[in-house]
């Protein structure tokens, strides 16, 4: 296996517009810390989210409400420095931008100041629009995210498939043309009808990133600890496995527990 477009030295906001000018797919996955980073990095995955996912999967929150700007901070610098060729986006968490645009400028400014990263993500579509404009405004690139939007989960009660009727999935369109139209430089749809993605993504200029919705999107984007099996609890349609690391992690870790117990490590090699 080797990584594609070896050629791209650093991915930009420009190298994911030119991937969708030329139909080829965006990939793009969690991390959340360095060692983890530097894996996705090497990998070849153009697009690095440190996602507020992070208040779930590092920190076993039931959602992604709890997680504070100065723990995505955290989680945001340590990928920062695990990264040498992806682009780099951090989500705004819950909180942090909604309803007062000068704090969502100031929240911006503190991930792209104290973390080193390329771009922001914010949940939501005109109710956000004066925030996200103040942020465009001072230069940080900002990626939209409609659809299902997790910090909304007690506002909707489910995580459900969104736009499934009619004036919701004209909506997400009204919003998705007018993040782009602000100058917005990609869009996450999350969870919403496989057409309505098809009918969004071609009527875009700008690449929309897919999560459970569909193989139209410009790209796609998942959880890492999902893709490598270590969260095996949550299993949702959209959602393919390519490694069962819970069950590696676990017979490993047995492994060494059963050593240590039977006296066979360390052994001389391994001792001074
Ligand atoms: N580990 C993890 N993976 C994610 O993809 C993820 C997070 N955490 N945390 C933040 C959000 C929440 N996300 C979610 C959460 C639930 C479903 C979901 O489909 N849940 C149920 C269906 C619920 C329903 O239909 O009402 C399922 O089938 O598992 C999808 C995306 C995506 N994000
Ligand atoms: C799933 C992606 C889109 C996300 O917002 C997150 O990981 O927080
Ligand atoms: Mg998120």
């Amino acid at each position: 296996m080797s990584v594609h477009n070896p050629d791209i030295k650093r991915v930009t906001t420009h190298t994911i517009q030119e991937l969708k000018n030329k139909g080829e797919k965006i990939s793009a996955l969690t991390a959340y810390d360095y060692s983890m980073a530097r894996v996705v990095d090497t990998a070849g995955v153009e697009v690095i989210l440190v996602g507020d996912s992070a208040s779930n999967v590092m920190a076993g929150h039931e959602t992604t409400l709890p997680i504070t700007l100065d723990q995505m901070i955290y989680h945001a610098s340590s990928v920062v420095r695990g990264v040498k060729r992806a682009l780099v986006v951090v989500d705004l968490p819950f909180g942090s931008y909604q309803g007062n645009s000068s704090e969502a400028l100031r929240s911006a400014i503190r991930i792209m100041k104290e973390s080193g990263a390329h771009a922001v993500k914010m949940e939501g579509g005109i109710e956000i629009k004066e925030s996200i404009v103040r942020i465009l405004s001072a230069g940080v690139p900002v990626m939209g995210h409609l659809g299902l939007t997790p910090q909304s989960i007690y506002k909707f009660g489910t995580y459900a498939v969104r736009a499934k009727e009619e004036a919701e999935a004209q909506k997400l369109m009204d919003d998705a043309h007018m993040l782009q139209d602000i100058g917005c430089f990609s869009l996450v749809l999350e969870k919403i009808p496989a057409a309505l993605t098809q009918k969004v993504s071609e009527s875009l200029t700008i690449p929309t990133i897919g999560i459970g919705a569909g193989p139209a999107a410009d790209g796609q984007i998942l959880v890492i600890h999902d893709i490598l099996g270590i969260t095996n609890e949550f299993k949702p349609r959209f959602l393919r496995r390519y490694a069962d690391l819970h069950t590696v992690m676990t017979e490993a870790i047995g492994h060494y527990v059963d050593d240590v117990k039977a006296n066979s490590f360390p052994n001389e090699n391994e001792a001074y």
